[in-house]
């Protein structure tokens, strides 16, 4: 059976850690399905490492929805989550809405997620959620607002910063989000939100006491020439696929292949 959102709280309440991977194109998809994670998210962070921008600021949504359309093709038993990219939300609930509908309407996806914890964000998700659209929240080092941050930094050192965070996850469970992201936050931080909230939190650098982890699967394949300090490899497939590239140009110029 495919997964649900309902499956969310369920494992929270049972003390079964959530799986979450990015997925970018079929390929992908099909991979990280097949390997059992519980959610697969089409993140915007599709625009770093697969399109080769330097933030996740340029990505549009007509971008996201073409790479969410192949990911729906390739996945049979995640649930499918579409980030919504920068300027495709803030503007209004109803801008949100249009969006988020054709994310599920266009990709077949069954969720949307979006960055921040503020009034305005909390209101905007209330109203997705009360129209049907099932959502995702992400609080922390939210990437799209990189330049207000300046730069991929560590965001709730200090207690003010922390207690907002914790504040925002608050909003976002009371708002309706089914689960929600904490990225680049303290261990301790993180911990303290996911003992308040009774909705799962996926953590990403946020430490080991979260209901779920999610890395960037082009991170965990080691396909980058560059990754967070908080992601983890576990096998570096870029090397391997330049040797491989390497000896089929060799074999070509020295007529051994075909
Ligand atoms: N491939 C990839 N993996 C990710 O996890 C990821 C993306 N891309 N793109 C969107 C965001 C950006 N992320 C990042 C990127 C860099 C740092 C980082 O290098 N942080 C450093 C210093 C940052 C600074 O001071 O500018 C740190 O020590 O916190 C953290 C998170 C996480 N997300
Ligand atoms: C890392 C996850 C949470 C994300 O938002 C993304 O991949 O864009
Ligand atoms: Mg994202």
């Amino acid at each position: 059976m495919a997964i649900t959102i309902h499956k969310f709280a369920q494992w929270k309440q049972e003390g079964r850690p959530i799986a979450v991977l990015t997925a970018w194109d079929f390929l992908s998809a099909q991979m990280v399905d097949a390997a059992g994670a519980d959610l697969v998210l089409v993140g915007d962070s599709l625009a770093m490492p697969v399109l080769g921008y330097e933030t996740t600021l340029p990505l549009t949504l007509e971008e996201i929805l073409h790479h969410a359309k192949a990911v729906r093709r390739g996945v049979k038993q995640a649930l499918m989550v579409v980030d919504l990219p920068f300027l495709s939300y803030q503007v209004s609930p109803q801008a949100a809405m249009l969006a988020a509908g054709r994310a599920l309407k266009e990709t077949g996806a069954q969720a949307v997620k979006l960055e921040g914890g503020y009034e305005a964000i909390a209101t905007t998700i209330a109203f997705l959620v009360q129209a049907g659209i099932p959502v995702m929240g992400h609080v922390g080092l939210t990437p799209q607002s990189y330049h207000q941050f300046g730069g991929f930094r560590q965001q709730g050192k200090s207690d003010d910063e922390a207690e907002r965070i914790l504040a925002e996850a608050i909003a976002l469970e009371k708002a309706g989000a089914f689960s929600i992201v904490l990225e680049h936050i303290p261990a301790k931080l993180a911990q303290q939100i996911s003992q308040t909230l009774t909705i799962p939190t996926i953590g990403i650098g946020a430490g080991p006491f979260c209901d779920g982890q999610v890395l960037v699967t082009s991170d965990v394949w080691g396909l980058s020439d560059w990754q967070p300090p908080f992601a983890k490899t576990y096998v570096n497939l870029r090397q391997q696929a330049i040797e491989a590239a390497q000896q089929f140009c060799e074999d070509v110029r020295t007529q051994t292949f075909p």
